[in-house]
């Protein structure tokens, strides 16, 4: 902690500043005793209020002595700030992990965080029941599959790419069946729940299922878990964040969640 106990200030390094991080910043400093610095593209004209500052860059945010960082930004964004984070010995709480199925930065990640003794923090984001999959996967026998169901809305581009845009107005479209790692490298900005949960269970023990659906009236995600241990499914309709419908609003909430549980004394 960087102040006296009287006056306990956590600083926290904040990157990106669209949908998710404008919650994130408006959730943290409503929360006594946070200081952020943003690493942003464009600073808001009013500027941010009282508690934050605007950090130009990646050395910026390292000279600002964060206690952590939340990565907030993209997959980009995270393959060039993680590591030099990390190697700096400061925590990373990470929104686009879907970052992580490029192996080499993976394995890049492990080393610095066993070598510094930083940690890169996992949050639920999207999803959530995190624990209970990495529990049942413990048993080598567990499967999972994982069904990522959105609106057209939140597919307008891909969609548009691959010549679907008529067809999913009409009724489901498959865009993905297979691994997470291949989901989240199709796809950076709608597949990090995949590899979230593929962390927890296993790249080798986990199925993905990528939809659009008109029918869907939210982020919906379905997760089934099968094994020795029993059965499971759990299913998320979350609402889209207004800023951006690919999106779940919860995943900010979710953000600021894990960065309190990590300053905190319950982990
Ligand atoms: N883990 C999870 O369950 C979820 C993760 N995400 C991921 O979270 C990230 C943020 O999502 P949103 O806020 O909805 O996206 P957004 O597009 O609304 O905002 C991202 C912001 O980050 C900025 N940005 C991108 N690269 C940057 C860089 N190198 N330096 C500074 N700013 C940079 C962009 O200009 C933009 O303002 C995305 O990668 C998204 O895929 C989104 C939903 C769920
Ligand atoms: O927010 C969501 O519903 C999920 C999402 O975009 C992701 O996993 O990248």
């Amino acid at each position: 902690m960087s102040a006296a106990a009287a006056d306990p200030v956590w600083r926290v390094g904040l990157i990106g500043y669209g949908a998710i991080g404008q919650s994130v910043a408006r959730l943290l400093l409503a929360q006594p005793g946070h200081a952020l610095g943003i690493v942003t593209r464009s600073v808001p004209a009013g500027g941010f209020g009282p508690g934050a500052e605007a950090l130009g860059d990646l050395e910026a945010l390292l000279d600002w002595r964060p206690d952590a960082v939340i990565e907030a930004a993209s997959a980009d964004a995270f393959a060039a700030f993680a590591p030099a984070c990390l190697a700096a010995g400061i925590d990373i709480v990470a929104a686009s992990v879907g970052a992580l199925q490029d192996a080499a930065l993976h394995e890049r990640i492990k080393c610095l965080c066993d070598r510094t003794g930083s940690r890169l923090v996992v949050p639920s984001g999207a999803v959530g029941g995190i624990d209970h999959i990495a529990a049942a996967a413990l048993r080598p026998e567990t499967r999972v599959t994982y069904i990522s169901r959105k609106p057209p809305a939140a597919w307008v581009a891909e969609l548009a790419t691959l010549g679907l845009s008529e067809a999913a107005q009409k009724g489901p479209v498959t865009l993905f069946e297979g691994d997470a790692r291949e989901a989240a490298a199709r796809y950076p900005k709608n597949l990090n729940a995949g590899l979230t949960i593929a962390l927890a269970a296993g790249f080798d023990r986990t199925s993905v299922q990528v939809l659009a659906d008109p029918a869907a009236t939210g982020n919906t995600h379905e997760i089934r878990i099968e094994g020795p241990l029993g059965d499971s499914a759990m299913r998320f309709c979350n609402a889209p964040d207004p800023a951006n419908p690919k999106t779940s609003a919860i995943t900010a909430y979710s953000l600021v969640a894990a960065t309190l549980r990590h300053f905190g004394t319950l982990q």
